[in-house]
């Protein structure tokens, strides 16, 4: 079961939280910025992060699923700016010494309990 070898839908290699992690820590050691990023710092900078991705969507009324409309400099605009958005929040959870994966998953599972599936919210009803 090989998770490290799975394939995206788009065809890439499988990002885990893991690699990101990693990479982030070794980043921020190798700028000697890790007294700067404390939990409170984190937050502020994921904050601000979420403004700039609000920005994007600003004024632009309703977007469709896909963005069927918006040019690829859009696009990579978006991407870049829930990248950063992505990469705060994961650093905020290792500054704090949490398992954001295992969290996510827990906290699904929490979300499946308190939101049963009923037959007005299954796929094959709403389709
Ligand atoms: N102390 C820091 C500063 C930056 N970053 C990383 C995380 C984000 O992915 C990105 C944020 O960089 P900027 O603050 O330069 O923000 P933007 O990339 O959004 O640039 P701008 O605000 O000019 O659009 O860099 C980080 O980990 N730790």
């Amino acid at each position: 079961m090989g998770s490290s070898h799975e394939l995206t839908r788009n065809g890439h290699k499988d990002v885990s939280l893991q690699e990101l992690s990693d990479r982030l820590a070794e980043f921020a050691q190798l700028r000697g910025w890790e007294e700067y990023h404390s939990p409170r710092n984190l937050l502020l900078a994921l904050v601000g992060e979420v403004g700039e991705l609000s920005e994007i969507f600003q004024w632009k009324g309703e977007v469709a699923r896909g963005l069927p409309n918006w040019t690829s400099d859009e696009k990579e605009h978006l991407e870049e700016e829930l990248s950063d958005v992505l990469l705060y929040l994961i650093q905020l959870a290792d500054v704090c010494g949490l398992d954001l994966g295992q969290a996510a998953l827990t906290k699904i599972v929490k979300n499946a309990r308190k939101y049963p599936v009923t037959n007005k919210t299954t796929a094959s009803t709403t389709n």
